[in-house]
Parts: C-alpha cells; structure tokens; sequence
C-alpha cells in the first residue's frame, strides 16, 4: 500500500486495570499526519500573519464571515479532473451523510450568498480565514491542511473587482516588507482559452476540464500536458494553438494572434489601465500562461509568485461568475482570491523578514514568603482588573525571578514582602529603567 497511514502500528498491550502494574505506553504524541501543532512562538507568528490579513481586510472595508469547516460533500463534487476534488478529505458520518473537511472556501461563502439570497443588498465584500483539508497519499509528504485568508467580491461584474483585489494583495505585501522585485502578481484571463477554444470549435463543455488540464503546463512536460488534452477530446492542431497563445506574454501580441473585439483584452487592458491609478503596475505583469487549477474561473485569474522561482505560487485567484448557477441560483458576477499561510512564511524566511515576536508581560508579582501567597494573589487581582497581563510567580529563587522577567520581557516586578506589606507597601522595580520605590497597593496601577 503506498499509504502507510492505512497499516498503524498495533498499540502497545496495556496491562489490565488495577493489577498495580499498569504501564501505559506512551501515546503518540505527534498530531495526525500532516497536520500541525501550534506551540507558543508559532502561535505567535501566526496570530501576527492573520493580524495582517485582517488588517488588510479591514482597510478594503471588508466584512468578516465563516463557515463549518465540515461541509456537505455535494458541493465539491466537479468533473473537471482537479486535484482539489480528487483529494476530497470526506467520510460518511453516523447520520448516513456524505461529508467532506472542505478543501477550500468560495464553494461555502457562494452557498451563504445564495442563503442570504434577497436579504443582502449587492455588492458583498466579505473576508475570512479558515482551515483547509486534503487528503494526500502521505507518499508525497505534504501537509494536508492550512490556513487560507479569502477574500471575495459578489455582485461586481466589472474589472474593478480584480483591480480591488490586487489592491488588498500588494497591500499585505508592502504591510509584511515586501517589494514587487521580490514578488509579481501573474495576470491572464480564462476568456483567452476561450476564445482559442473557439477558433478551434472545441466544445464549451470542455473548457473547465481543459484550464485544468493546461494549469499543469510548467508542473508537468509540455508533451504530458498535450497528451492529456488529446485525451480530453482537444484536437492536436487545437493543442498547438493553445501552446502557442499561452507563451504569449504582450496583450499586443495577444490582441494581434485574437482581434481587438475579444473581451478578455478589453478586460485585461482595463485592468492594467486601473492598475496605473492604485499606484501598483510594478507589481503585475500579464502572462497568457496563467489558468489557475479551479474549474470554476472564468474571467481575468491572477497569482503571486516569487521572481526568483523558488517557491510555489503565494496566492491566487480569479473570477468565477458561474460558480452561483452551479449551485441552482440565478448568475451572480464573483471573483475572489485565497492566501496560503504556508508559502508566505517561507518566503518571509527567504528575505529574512519574519518578525521577532517575545512575549510580552506586564507585571510579574512575587511573593518574598510563602505565607505572602495571599497577599501577591490580591496584588495580582487588583492589577489584572486594571487590564495588566500579570505572571504570579512563586515558589522559587529570587535569581530565576529576575530571569523569568527578562525572558517575558516584564514591564516590572512587583516584589510581595513582609516589612514593606506590614506598612501597607510593595516593592516595585521597573526593568527597563532599573528604577526602585515602593508605593501603596491601592496606588498601584
Ligand atoms: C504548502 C501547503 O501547505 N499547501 C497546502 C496544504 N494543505 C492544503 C489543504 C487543502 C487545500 C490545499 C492545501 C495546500
């Protein structure tokens, strides 16, 4: 089997209860494979990456939502050979339901939208960060879940909406230090498929299944790619004048292989055009290879990458004004993007822009004695109602208190003793200053 998850090892045999020679074995203490824990200093991190998306978020006056990370299976059934479906996380659960761990967002927020139906005015901005799953044969040893920060336009047919994401994209690189010599944003639109698919009278009912199959071009040979197009019903003279268009890195030459009367330069020109008044065209740069790997795009699709080709798209996304009717609803125009946790902290690496996140404590109280302990609880009580982070500490050496202090990086050390308590007094040591007095506990503050 190549999945090494299915054949565990049988658990140690544990003696049997109350023979006083119960010897559990250690339980793995590892989480489920491809999965992660977050101990405190990665907690950190991560809280400080979903701060700036939120940010973000917050200053394109978006509005945050959420959804189960369980999901009816039915809404990612799609026949266009992703991989994203054909790694569906998914089991049947004790009512006879067909569920998944979602893969990835937009088909839960376009399912809100078409619940919200009449009662939401359009347009709808609406962010959130939420866990993906997949599962992956362990074989290739990647994760199998992450965090994604979506964001997503209903309701906006025109280019604006893809310009407005762009915005929030370069944002929340600019915001984490990062420059457009570091990254470029790819952009292409699926309306150039189109239209070569056209030219060849390939059948529309192919276009999905064909973006996923030319999304590979670059993952996989040229030759591979073409053979699958073959399979999925793509004549050869077809598959060349895919190829051909797709190399195509100037809307000219693009417009000059299509017409000018093709929408997607239309689009694309608006796009670039809008770009110039955000102030951010140094930052994206057309590219009539880009797809994108989900069916359901349809319009202008765009990625992050890094210049230097080391790392796997950043972020991407796309327009996807079909994906509604899918579902039963009327058309409602969507584009959206979503932004891995993974891929950007590597690339922070890369560039040695990881932020250095300590601790912070306010107040660390300490009593001197132990029959203080009461006296350094109400200490601590009256500062923590006051909103100070307070560490009470005791049972241990002055030395280590001190230590303790630096490495939480305390504001100060409120020190509980005897004579000073006798006169209604604590000590107070302010680390930064190394300054020392005592002061009332009820001045404390
Ligand atoms: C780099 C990385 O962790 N990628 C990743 C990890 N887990 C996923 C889970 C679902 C969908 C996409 C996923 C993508």
């Amino acid at each position: 089997r190549d999945d090494i998850d299915e054949v565990a090892e049988p658990p140690g045999v544990p003696s049997p209860p109350g023979s006083g020679r119960e010897t559990q074995q250690l339980i793995d203490v590892n989480p489920p494979r491809g999965t992660r824990d977050f101990p405190p200093e990665d907690m950190r991190l991560r809280n400080w990456l979903f701060q700036q998306f939120r940010e973000v978020s917050r200053i394109l006056s978006f509005e945050e939502v959420d959804f189960p990370v369980l999901e009816s299976e039915a809404l990612f059934i799609r026949k266009a050979g992703e991989e994203i479906t054909q790694q569906l996380y998914n089991f049947e659960d004790k009512g006879g339901r067909r569920v998944v761990l979602r893969p990835e967002i937009t088909p839960s927020l376009a399912r809100l939208v078409i619940k919200q139906g009449k009662s939401v005015s359009l347009p709808l901005k609406w962010f959130t960060i939420g866990q993906c799953w997949r599962y992956e044969r362990m074989t290739r040893g990647r994760r199998r879940e992450h965090y994604q920060w979506n964001m997503d336009i209903i309701g906006v047919p025109r280019v604006r909406a893809e310009a407005e994401l762009v915005n929030a994209i370069v944002l929340l690189f600019e915001r984490l230090g990062i420059t457009s010599s570091d990254v470029g944003i790819r952009v292409s639109s699926r309306k150039v498929l189109q239209a070569v698919l056209q030219m060849y009278a390939i059948p529309e009912r192919l276009f999905a299944e064909v973006c996923v199959i030319v999304d590979k071009l670059g993952k996989i040979t040229n030759e591979e790619v073409e053979k699958e197009l073959i399979i999925a019903g793509v004549t050869s003279e077809a598959v060349k004048g895919i190829v051909e268009v797709l190399s195509l890195t100037s809307l000219d030459k693009l417009e000059a292989v299509l017409g000018s009367d093709v929408e997607a330069i239309a689009d694309l020109k608006k796009l670039f055009s809008l770009a110039e008044h955000y102030g951010y065209s140094q930052w994206i740069t057309f590219d009539a290879s880009i797809v994108r790997g989900l069916a359901y795009y349809t319009g202008i699709v765009f990625e992050a990458f890094d210049r230097e080709g080391k790392l796997r798209a950043i972020c991407g996304g796309g327009r996807y004004d079909r994906l509604l009717s899918t579902f039963g609803s009327d058309d409602i125009p969507a584009c959206g993007f979503g932004f891995g946790d993974a891929v950007i902290v590597e690339l922070l690496k890369e560039k040695g822009l990881l932020p250095d996140l300590g601790r912070q404590v306010d107040d660390i109280v300490f009593p001197l004695d132990e029959e203080l302990e009461g006296q350094a609880s109400m200490v601590a009580s009256t500062l923590r109602r006051k909103g100070h982070s307070v560490d009470l500490v005791e049972e241990k050496r002055l030395k280590w208190v001190f230590k303790h202090a630096e490495r939480v990086n305390a504001s100060r050390l409120i020190l509980v003793g005897n004579s000073e308590w006798q006169r209604g007094m604590v000590r107070v040591k302010v680390l930064s200053t190394r300054e020392e007095y005592e002061t009332k506990i009820d001045e404390l503050n």
